[in-house]
């Protein structure tokens, strides 16, 4: 037994020493040949082929599709078979923390009689080059191993299910994000604009928006045409998006409508901030970024796109003597802020309507759907307008049902009269049916709501009677100038007549 440990630490000594030798002084060209054929003889010897999927794929090191649905696709599986696993945070609710596979980790399953080995891999890259860009000295990759009697199952039909599977799964344990662009200052100076993302909760149903039902199926109805019209739009040669404008006063629901409509076609929200984009080219690059089954949202855009901004530096600049100075001080002050025009906007938008692939749906808000350039809201760029506006009768009862979970109430006639007579958006009858305290109920919840309607309706008929008093005084005030007008050119006409009489005398 002795010697047979002799020989064995003889034996490691030497294959050590020989790897030592070939690592050291074998130059590297006759090394890689050397091992490109030790591997071919492995091949020919092995009955077993082997697949690697690595992390990032691409020139531009993009994330591998295929590798994060392996991912997931491990997750579900291989925590009852690996030994050693990895705890990691879930971003779903129905487990705090997901187990998978660790690195460096192999597992064994069967799929139609056929025996494979899946293996976890990371490796540490061994980075000389200096980049400007943060890199991973990581790379990690999964290994699928099987007998080359299987090639074709495993290729046509087990992989196939893998990624299908992992989809799946993924899209089921999926939550929705909402992502916000912001402005930082990059290299040289150089302002940018990038995404960033936090979990997107928003409690808004489509159940809960206090609109008119048949407007509510209608929208509906135009969503889930949308999603389900992938042969359609194929078909018809257009490009998989849709367009939505919400308009309306402040406080009638627009925001909450996007949260609802999000939750309801389960698509994460970009919500794009104009003013912190630099300029057009800036726009295009975060469009691009966004991913498939989407909504952009561009909220206040009368605001956000400030279309007469130029001319009026321009004018400024006209007026003021020190005509250098005010030059220097706009220019400055338009480095500073957005250039995107809204030719350019709508170039982006027409530009990634047509060139991203996957469903994506844009919406625009306004308080001022009267200010909108005409070129931006035309059919094509907003399919459908959606003006969402005061409380009526039947917004206010999905109001009573979602906060104070009433379907009828003696004082529900009351508020229908008034709501009738008066202009209140579903925010402040929100506000005013809230309990405020433990002795708040329904009924007097109702009243407060029913004292505030009667007061608006008083200030409303208070600002109608203050316009028309208004009114009727600058009525008055142009026909005592038309008046004074008149008399003026009465005058003069006199005083013509009466030098025309002093000339005439005069010649005779
Ligand atoms: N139609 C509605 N249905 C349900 N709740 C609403 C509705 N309109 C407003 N609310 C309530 O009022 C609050 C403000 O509404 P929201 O932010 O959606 O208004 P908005 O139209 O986007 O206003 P703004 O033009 O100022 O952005 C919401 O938090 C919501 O609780
Ligand atoms: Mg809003």
């Amino acid at each position: 037994m002795g010697s047979e440990w002799t020989m064995l630490g003889s034996f490691t000594a030497t294959v050590m020493i020989a790897y030592t030798v070939f690592d050291k002084f074998i130059p590297a060209h006759i090394r890689s040949y050397v091992q490109i054929y030790a591997h071919k003889l492995i091949g020919f010897l092995s009955p077993y082929i082997q697949i690697t999927f690595p992390e990032f794929s691409g020139e531009r090191l993009k994330h591998s599709e295929l590798f994060t649905a392996i991912q997931t696709y491990l997750v579900e599986t291989s925590s009852q078979g690996a030994r050693k696993l990895k705890a990691e945070p879930a971003n779903n609710s129905n487990s705090p923390f997901l187990l998978s596979m660790d690195d460096n980790e192999q597992i064994t399953e069967t799929f139609q009689g056929v025996k494979l080995w899946w293996g976890s891999h990371k490796t540490m890259l061994k980075t000389q080059s200096f980049s400007f860009y943060p890199s991973s000295d990581e790379k990690r990759f999964y290994t699928l191993t099987f007998h080359k009697r299987h090639r074709d199952i495993i290729s046509r039909t087990y992989i196939p299910h893998v990624l299908e599977q992992g989809k799946s799964i993924k899209l089921k344990n999926r939550q929705l994000k909402l992502f916000t662009n912001s402005c930082y200052t990059g290299w040289g100076g150089y302002r940018k604009s990038k995404w960033s993302h936090l979990v997107f909760e928003h409690p808004a149903r489509f159940e809960t928006l206090a609109m008119e039902k048949t407007v509510k199926e209608e929208i509906i109805d135009d969503l889930l045409t949308f999603k389900n019209g992938k042969e359609y739009y194929d078909k018809i040669g257009k490009a998989w998006k849709r367009g939505y404008l919400l308009y309306g006063p402040p406080g009638t629901g627009k925001s909450t409508m996007i949260a609802a409509m999000a939750n309801f076609m389960y698509y994460d929200v970009y919500d794009l901030e104009l003013t912190a984009v630099k300029d057009n080219t800036q726009l295009r690059t975060l469009l691009i970024e966004t991913t498939s089954k989407s909504i952009i949202v561009i909220e206040d855009i009368d605001c956000s796109l400030d279309l007469t901004g130029k001319r009026a530096v321009k004018k400024e600049k006209e007026k003021s003597g020190d005509v250098k100075d005010t030059i220097k001080k706009a220019e400055e002050e338009d480095s500073k802020e957005s250039k995107v025009t809204l030719s350019g906007l709508l170039n982006c938008i027409d530009g990634i309507w047509s060139g991203c692939a996957g469903e994506r749906i844009i919406i625009f808000t306004t308080n001022h759907v009267e200010k909108l350039d005409p070129a931006l809201i035309r059919s094509g760029r907003m399919d459908k307008k959606i003006e969402l506006s005061y409380c009526g009768y039947e917004a206010f009862k999905v109001l009573a049902k979602n906060y104070l979970d009433v379907d009828d109430h003696r004082l529900f006639s009351v508020v229908e009269g008034l709501l009738e007579e008066t202009k209140i958006t579903p925010a402040d009858v929100a506000e005013n049916m809230m309990p405020k305290s433990k002795s708040d109920n329904v009924e007097t919840c109702l009243k407060k709501l029913i004292e505030s309607l009667k007061k608006a309706k008083k200030k409303a008929e208070e600002d109608a009677e203050k316009k028309a008093e208004e009114e009727e005084e600058a009525r008055l005030k142009e026909e005592k100038e038309k008046e004074q007008e008149q008399l003026a050119v009465e005058e003069a006409k006199s005083d013509e007549k009466a030098g025309k009489e002093v000339k005439e005398n005069g010649f005779h």
